[in-house]
C-alpha cells in the first residue's frame, strides 16, 4: 500500500474582509519529498502554510497533516512538525540559548541542553547563543529560526522563505543543511520561496500560485518542458504575466500583469 502522503489539502479557502487569500485549492505532498510553493507576492502562500499549520482557520475545506486533520487534532502532531518564517519574530530580550531552551521545552525536546548545544555547533550559532535575539542581525536571525525549526527533528517542515535576508553563501549553506537533514532523517519538507535557484536545487516538485489559485502542479523539469523555458525563473514570468493562458489578453491585464511581475522581481523589498 502506498504511503498515506504527509499533507492532504483538499478544497481549501480562506476569505477575508478584504478578499480571498486562497481559492478553492487542493494539493497533496508526498511523505519525504521536498516541494516548493511558488507565486508572487499576496498569491495565497503563507496563508496555505498557516492553515496547515492548524494557525488560521480555514473558512472551508479541509487540511490533514500526518494523517491528522488540522486544526482540530493539531495536538497530535504538533510535535512531529516545525515551522520556520523570518516573519515570525521570536521575543527579543531572551537570548538565542533562552529562546530555544522555550520552544525546545514547548516541543517537548528531551535533553534540551544538548539539544541546543548540538545544533548550535550544526548551525554556527555557538558565538551567538548568549546574545539577546533582538541584536542580531537579519541573516543571524534566519539562522536562529531555522535551529528552532529544526529542534524537535521534524518529520514535517513548513518553511516560509527560507533564506530570505541572507547572502548568498551563507544561503547555499543553510540549503546544504536542509539537504543534510532531509537525508538523514526523510522529512518532508513543504518550502515557500521567492528564489527560482533555490527551488530548483531543492524541490522534486513545485506548485505556482496566483491569486489564491493554484496554476500549475509538476516537477521542475517537467515545468520547463511544458513552457519551453530553460529556468524556472522565466517560467515563474510566464505565469505571474498570464503568459500560460492561451490566446491575447485585454491591455488593462497586460498592464496589471507587467506591474505584478516587476513588484515580484523585487520580492523582498516590496514584502517589508
Ligand atoms: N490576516 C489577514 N487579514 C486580511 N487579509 C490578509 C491577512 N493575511 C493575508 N491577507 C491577504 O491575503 C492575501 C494572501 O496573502 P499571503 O500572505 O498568504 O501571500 P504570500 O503569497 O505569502 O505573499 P508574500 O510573497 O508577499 O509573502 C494577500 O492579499 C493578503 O493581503
Amino acid at each position: 500500500m502506498p504511503e498515506a502522503p504527509a499533507i492532504a489539502v483538499d478544497r481549501l479557502v480562506k476569505r477575508y474582509k478584504t478578499g480571498t487569500a486562497v481559492d478553492g485549492i487542493s494539493f497533496a505532498v508526498a511523505a519525504g519529498s521536498v516541494t516548493g510553493l511558488l507565486g508572487g507576492n499576496g498569491a495565497g502562500k503563507t496563508t496555505t502554510i498557516a492553515m496547515i499549520m492548524g494557525l488560521v482557520m480555514p473558512t472551508s475545506g479541509t487540511v490533514r497533516v500526518l494523517g491528522a486533520a488540522m486544526p482540530d487534532e493539531r495536538y497530535r502532531v504538533l510535535h512531529r512538525m516545525n515551522f520556520q518564517s523570518p516573519y515570525v519574530e521570536m521575543p527579543l530580550r531572551l537570548t538565542v540559548r533562552q529562546n530555544l531552551a522555550v520552544f525546545a521545552q514547548l516541543y517537548g525536546v528531551d535533553d534540551v541542553a544538548r539539544r541546543i548545544g548540538r545544533l548550535a555547533e550544526d548551525l554556527d550559532l555557538v558565538d551567538l547563543l548568549d546574545r539577546p535575539t533582538g541584536k542580531l542581525s537579519a541573516g543571524q536571525k534566519t539562522r536562529v529560526a531555522l535551529a528552532k525549526a529544526l529542534l524537535n527533528r521534524p518529520a514535517l517542515m513548513l518553511l516560509d522563505e527560507p533564506t530570505a535576508s541572507l547572502d548568498p553563501d551563507t544561503a547555499d549553506w543553510v540549503r546544504t543543511r536542509l539537504e543534510d537533514y532531509r537525508r538523514a532523517t526523510g522529512a518532508t519538507i513543504l518550502l515557500a520561496s521567492h528564489n527560482m535557484a533555490e527551488v530548483e536545487r531543492l524541490c522534486d516538485r513545485v506548485i505556482m500560485m496566483k491569486r489564491g489559485r493554484i496554476e500549475d502542479d509538476d516537477t521542475p523539469a517537467a515545468l520547463l518542458a511544458r513552457y519551453g523555458r530553460d529556468t524556472l525563473e522565466e517560467v515563474f514570468l510566464d505565469v505571474a504575466r498570464g503568459r500560460a493562458e492561451a490566446g491575447p489578453r485585454p491591455a488593462e491585464e497586460t498592464r496589471q500583469a507587467e506591474s505584478d511581475a516587476r513588484t515580484e522581481s523585487a520580492p523582498h523589498e516590496a514584502a517589508r
